[in-house]
């Protein structure tokens, strides 16, 4: 039997077929965040995709564009210049082709940044240039506010009360925030070969949401039908798109779905997208909210501390189911 390697370029990282027109995702649910109806859309997005695009959320464009001229900047230094913005672990900065501590790998490099309150954390000394600090900084503000927005629309949607029973969780003293700045470089040795480099592969985030900016370049896939589809999700550098994530999924006993989704590199050009992930101080319990339980319905899972699962999710691969060890059997 011949076994053919990958080319040396992505030696190590998993290929898959390169996405084509009929692969891509015409049915993004699309919430349009000021209509009356958002907080209905994005229930019934949650429930069924656990992903969706939003518009009209109040985000100037400027503020996306400085952070990504100045991501660009970051990223097109020398090597050596942003490996001293590293390792990414522990605890965070800059990291390459890596994912995380147990060997999985991809064709990105990437910030990986902690937040307090609403700005980078300042125990966080990368990046430390002042103007991509100060970039991010007006980015993580504005799209930490429309997390904001979408889970108080979840809650009214959910007919949870108070309004903030889940933003607070992300607002509150303590909670556990982060923001990644993804680079997936295009990957030309692979052109016409009908398969592409892996630039993260799939997962679910283990927070309650998360909140993504790229852009215009696609590579990002969701899964449809359990994973039995992956469809290629137009790109719109306008818009912001959200991932339910597993802690999510969990306080509504399974009724949002926590979504699968992973990105496929271009061969030609690059992909540069931002994500904020919503998670809850490490003492907070997830669990079903008593309002989403019927009569006589119990907890699907066991119960946990946002801090113990956030433990077991990063001694797993990224493509394990992290939940399961979490539910009832
Ligand atoms: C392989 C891993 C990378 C990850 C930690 C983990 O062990 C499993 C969860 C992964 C993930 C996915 C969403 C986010 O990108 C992330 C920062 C997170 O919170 O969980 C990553 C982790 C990471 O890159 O360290
Ligand atoms: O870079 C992207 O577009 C998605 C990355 C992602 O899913 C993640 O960082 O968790
Ligand atoms: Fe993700």
């Amino acid at each position: 039997m011949v076994v053919l390697a990958n080319p040396p370029v992505v030696d190590q990282i998993p290929l898959l077929r390169s996405p084509g027109p009929r692969d891509s995702f015409a049915a993004v649910p699309v919430v349009d965040l000021s209509s009356p109806g958002a907080a209905r859309a994005i229930v019934d997005a949650s429930e069924r995709f656990g992903f969706f695009k939003v518009v009209n959320h109040g985000v100037a464009g400027d503020t996306m564009e400085r952070a990504e001229t100045e991501a660009v900047k970051f990223f097109a230094q020398a090597q050596a210049d942003k490996d001293r913005a590293g390792p990414a672990y522990p605890p965070f900065g800059y990291g390459s082709k890596r994912i995380g501590l147990n060997g999985d790998m991809g064709w990105l490099e990437y910030l990986l940044l902690a937040v307090d309150s609403a700005s980078l954390s300042d125990a966080c000394t990368v990046p430390a240039a002042a103007a991509f600090r100060a970039a991010l900084n007006e980015y993580i503000t504005a799209v930490r506010k429309v997390a904001v927005r979408v889970l108080e629309a979840m809650a009214e949607g959910l007919g949870i009360a108070p309004a903030d029973a889940l933003s607070a969780m992300v607002t509150e003293q303590g909670s556990d925030q982060l923001f990644r700045v993804n680079h997936y470089p295009p990957c030309p040795a692979l052109q016409g070969l009908g398969c592409s480099a892996t630039g993260f592969g799939e997962h679910t985030d283990p927070q309650l949401i998360s909140v993504l900016r790229s852009n215009g370049t696609s590579g990002l896939q969701i899964a449809l039908r359990d994973g039995a589809q992956w469809v290629s999700v137009p790109s719109d550098r306008d818009a912001f798109f959200v991932n339910v994530g597993d802690s999510l999924q969990v306080l509504t006993n399974g009724r949002f779905r926590s979504v699968k989704h992973r990105v496929v590199t271009n061969s030609l050009m690059s992909r540069v997208s931002f994500i904020y992930f919503g998670g809850p101080p490490l003492a907070q319990r997830i669990a079903p909210l008593p309002e989403l339980l019927g009569e006589g319905e119990e907890s699907l899972y066991r119960e946990f501390t946002w801090g113990e699962y956030k433990k077991a999710a990063y001694n797993t691969r990224l493509g394990d189911n992290r939940l399961a060890q979490f539910e009832k059997k």
